[in-house]
């Protein structure tokens, strides 16, 4: 079990034009309305997209829990559909929300757990202490779980899912409701998961946890991938970054184009804005990091001086705004007094 060769970089998950929707007539949603995605092995992979946009739903197919009405998947060149229990020992999944005995210890869960798993009792409780150590959990693993905070049960999930040393381990919004510690620890685990050569797909909405984490990500909206690459991929094929400037605290509409007129012979700038609102600023696209020195030289020939400039790479959310015309905010924002997670639930459920 566990890390058996599959070379680094290869596909271990590959999912083609996958469909599914929920419901019938006109309450029928599509949740999934063509999405292709190729995972590299060892990566450390993000799904990004606001509620709704179809992550679950995808992560729950990959994982044998629920089928597709059209598409293929493959997990490490295995069909979820016609081998599952193949699948279930290749990859190690945590749900968004785990239903955790209250009354039994985390160890005890644990043990639970790998007899499930059909593990031998020593190689179980050893398999635990590693993930114990692994997880930082020393302190209160022998504690009901009942007594857990959300972190402590979070990372007490991850252990479940980790008990059979899976080559993939796959995260519904693993960090969802934690605070900024509980988030770090379990990002450092992840990522020393993967520089152990896990697979590690990961679900999420926070664009900063994304943006920190994943070697590649795909943005998901509406059920399909509307953008996929690294991170730094994505950001430059906006095309450079943004910097304000500001020659004066307060300038004027006549300087404002005096030094618009200036920026726009220079090489490497674009889309130079007035911005009159911010006092006659300038906002504009620099192709890389030299043009912003060539431009405060041309600047300061010009004996226009630099009260301040302030250059910032694109973020995701730029990213996701080009894509969908909105921010990521805004798309969760309209979807969240549309769907019913009651019904959703019962649904799931058969
Ligand atoms: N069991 C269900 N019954 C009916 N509709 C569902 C069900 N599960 C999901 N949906 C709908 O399918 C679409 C995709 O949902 P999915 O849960 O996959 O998205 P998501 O990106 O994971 O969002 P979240 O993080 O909120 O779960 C949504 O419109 C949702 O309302």
């Amino acid at each position: 079990m566990g890390w058996d060769g599959q070379r680094r970089g290869a596909l271990v998950i590959e999912i083609a034009d996958l469909r599914k929707g929920y419901g019938t007539g006109p309450r029928r949603v599509q949740a999934l309305d063509g999405l292709s995605l190729s995972v590299p092995a060892g990566s450390l992979y993000g799904l990004l997209g606001p509620n709704g946009a179809g992550k679950t739903t995808t992560l729950r197919i990959l994982c044998t829990l629920l089928a597709p009405d059209q598409g293929s998947v493959r997990v490490a060149g295995v069909d979820p559909l016609t081998d599952p229990r193949a699948v279930r020992r290749l990859l190690g999944y945590v749900a968004q929300e785990v239903a955790i005995d209250k009354i039994l210890t985390g160890r005890e869960l644990l043990q639970l757990q790998g007899d499930l798993y059909h593990l031998k009792p020593a190689g179980r409780d050893r398999r635990i202490e590693e993930l114990v150590a692994l997880l930082g959990m020393a302190d209160w693993i022998d504690r009901r779980c009942g007594t857990y905070s959300g972190g402590m049960r979070r990372r007490l999930d991850l252990a479940s899912g980790l008990l059979h040393a899976p080559q993939v381990l796959v995260l519904d919004e693993p960090t969802v409701g934690l605070d900024i510690e509980s988030r770090a620890a379990i990002w450092d685990v992840l990522r020393r998961l993967r520089d152990g050569g896990t697979t590690v797909l990961l679900s999420s909405h926070y664009l900063e946890e994304v943006d920190a984490l994943a070697d590649r990500l795909a943005i998901l909206e509406a059920g399909r991938v509307i953008a996929e690459g690294t991170p730094s991929e994505l950001k430059d094929a906006l095309g450079g970054d943004r910097v304000t400037l500001r020659v004066r605290e307060f300038s004027d509409a006549e300087e404002a184009s005096r030094v618009q007129d200036l920026l726009r012979g220079c090489q490497g700038v674009r889309q130079v804005v007035v911005n009159r609102a911010q006092g006659y600023s300038l906002n504009l696209v620099v192709e890389h990091g030299g043009v912003v020195e060539q431009l405060r030289r041309q600047l300061a020939q010009a004996d226009l001086p630099v009260f301040a400039l302030a250059q910032s790479r694109p973020s995701l959310d730029d990213v996701y705004l080009q894509a969908t015309g909105r921010t990521l905010m805004d798309a969760e924002l309209a979807v969240a007094g549309i769907r019913d997670p009651k019904a959703e639930r019962k649904q799931s459920m058969r």
